[in-house]
């Protein structure tokens, strides 16, 4: 599939890199043949290859000259779009909340108002003219980068690191510069590509409908518009010309768009990435028994290192518990493991395993879901709150395992009930809102075993859940692991989860692995390290054991 995209993305560049030749060139070499005049209307012939128009000019010279000034245009428009919607859209970002909501819901309506009949008005208001058009068109696609931008600032302004630079008191413009935009460049490189293709229509549209390009100047539009006549009068090689090279163009754009897209997945990214900094393969065999063995990884973000080289193993059916302060790098190793790293971070790792899946290397998406099943913190965010349980629940049996919309339900409905999630029929066709955080945490941790995964990835499983449901649904991850053999990674800040719950705990302080002791030995005493100590200090005693346990 990405390879079929990267080619589209090599075939759209090729053909976009033969239509600029042809617009460098063309009015270099053709132009005065193009100005020629001859027999009018002439039929296409060994001379005139497309015929002639009403004036008796070369109708295909004329398609290639016409090529540098419909590509200067359209690269005008698309870029007044880009930059002045991205200004907007982060300035958006930078103003006080509740005028920031105001911009934001304009920003939608404007959205909403059909781009080209924008552009009519504003061409009408400038003149006809080139320029106007430019301008016209420009204008028209400011919205749809505002909004684009100011949604990814949103999302982006969320993450950590914002917060830290805030905290810090880093001043906006230099959060948005530093921060913002080049965690939103792929995306927005993706929306360029296609709107390159949009603005070559409405330019060649405006030309048509004649407030365009105005004579002696001529661009694919306005030939389209003079080719009219001779449509009707049945002499269609006359738009042959104009037409084929706006599809061509239009058609590299999209194929552009497309393979830019595929490469901005962020599985693909990843793999790219990857590629470059990670070394391919997993050096060594896999330590005996162990199902995930994982060798010196580091993970660095713009030269920091945020992990300082961990190794680990986790066993089969076994459960492991990382434990540490916030920021000590949980997150991320786990990140790592389960390839999400999110973007602009580098891991390295002389050996990641995961039974015969060398984790070093691109592991196709679906396999990956197949393999690894993750439970969050905050059931809340993780389920759409539009859709009903039912239909995200199965997403991934539908999408991963390919089964059918009524397998997909039974085995579901299966998942639930082994979570013990009551009246799992009627969930499945419940909003999320309507269960409370502990039947949620149970629905998305049946959801992570209907795939049968080799490992449960578990972060901080239980914070968002009040101390009862807690511990019900420690026991229930525990009874899962003794009854499937299920091997689980459980990260949690909180010492007493993870002695209740794990087999073996790695505590980990400032990116580094600092101590590695089994469960049952995690007392004052035992602990080597002063970290684990006062992390023990501190911990008041959490007992699983009950009637389920
Ligand atoms: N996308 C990112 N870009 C840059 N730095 C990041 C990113 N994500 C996390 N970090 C930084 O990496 C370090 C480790 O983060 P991680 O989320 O793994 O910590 P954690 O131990 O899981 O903490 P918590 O319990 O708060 O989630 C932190 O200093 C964090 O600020």
């Amino acid at each position: 599939m990405s390879r079929r995209r990267n080619l589209g993305l090599v075939l759209g560049l090729s053909l976009l890199g033969v239509v600029v030749v042809i617009a460098v060139l063309a009015p270099i070499l053709f132009k005065t043949g193009a100005d020629e005049l001859g027999q009018r209307f002439a039929p296409p012939s060994a001379d005139h290859w497309l015929g002639t128009d009403a004036a008796g000019h070369d109708v295909l010279l004329r398609s290639l000259v016409a090529t540098r000034l419909t590509l200067l245009m359209t690269v005008a428009a698309t870029a007044i779009a880009v930059a002045l919607g991205v200004l907007l859209g982060t300035s958006v970002w930078l103003m006080p909340r509740r005028l920031r909501e105001l911009c934001l819901r304009a920003i939608d309506a404007m959205v909403a108002f059909p781009g080209l009949l924008l552009a009519l008005v504003v061409a009408a208001v400038l003149g006809a003219g080139g320029s106007s058009a430019v301008i016209a068109i420009g204008v028209a696609g400011i919205p749809y980068f505002a909004r684009l931008t100011g949604n990814l600032a949103a999302k982006v302004s969320q993450r950590e690191f914002v917060s830290t630079a805030r905290l810090l008191g880093v001043s906006p413009v230099r959060i948005a510069f530093r921060h913002l935009l080049p965690n939103m460049s792929e995306p927005l490189l993706v929306l360029s590509a296609s709107t390159f293709a949009g603005t070559l229509t409405a330019i060649s549209a405006l030309s048509f409908v004649g407030l365009g390009v105005q004579s002696p100047s001529y661009d694919w539009g306005k030939l389209l518009n003079e080719a009219l006549p001779s449509l009707l009068a049945d002499r269609p090689f006359q738009l042959v010309g104009p037409a084929v090279l706006i599809v061509v163009t239009g058609l590299a754009a999209v194929l552009i768009g497309d393979g830019l897209a595929a490469a901005a997945n962020p599985r693909a990214a990843r793999t790219a990435a990857g590629g470059a900094s990670t070394r391919r393969t997993s050096q060594g065999t896999p330590r005996d028994g162990y199902l995930v063995d994982v060798q010196e990884l580091s993970i660095e973000y713009d030269g920091k290192q945020l992990v300082k080289g961990i190794s680990f193993g986790i066993r089969q059916g076994e459960i492991l518990g990382i434990v540490g302060e916030s920021g000590s790098g949980k997150t991320l190793t786990a990140m790592a493991l389960a390839q999400l790293l999110p973007d602009g971070l580098i891991s390295n790792a002389t050996r990641m395993t995961l039974g015969d899946l060398d984790l070093l290397g691109p592991v196709p998406p679906g396999l990956m879901a197949q393999t690894v099943g993750l439970v969050y913190q905050d059931p809340g965010s993780t389920f759409n709150p539009a859709l009903r349980m039912g239909t995200q629940l199965t997403e991934v049996l539908r999408t991963h395992r390919r089964l059918g919309a009524q397998a997909a339900r039974r085995r579901i409905i299966d998942a639930l009930g082994t979570v013990r999630l009551s009246k799992p029929e009627q969930r499945m066709k419940q909003h999320p809102h309507e269960l409370s955080g502990g039947m949620r945490q149970r629905a998305m941790i049946a959801a992570a075993l209907a795939t049968e995964p080799r490992l449960i990835i578990a972060d901080e499983p239980t914070t968002a859940l009040d101390v009862t449901v807690q511990a019900e649904i420690l026991r229930e991850l525990k009874r899962l692991n003794s009854e499937f053999g299920t091997s689980i990674m459980v990260i949690s800040h909180d010492i007493g989860v993870v002695r209740a719950l794990c087999h073996r705990v790695i505590v980990m302080y400032q990116g580094k692995a600092v101590e590695e002791i089994e469960a049952a030995h995690l007392t004052v005493a035992s602990a080597q390290h002063s970290y684990t100590k006062a992390l023990l200090e501190a911990t008041p005693e959490l007992t699983l054991e009950n009637s389920h346990g």
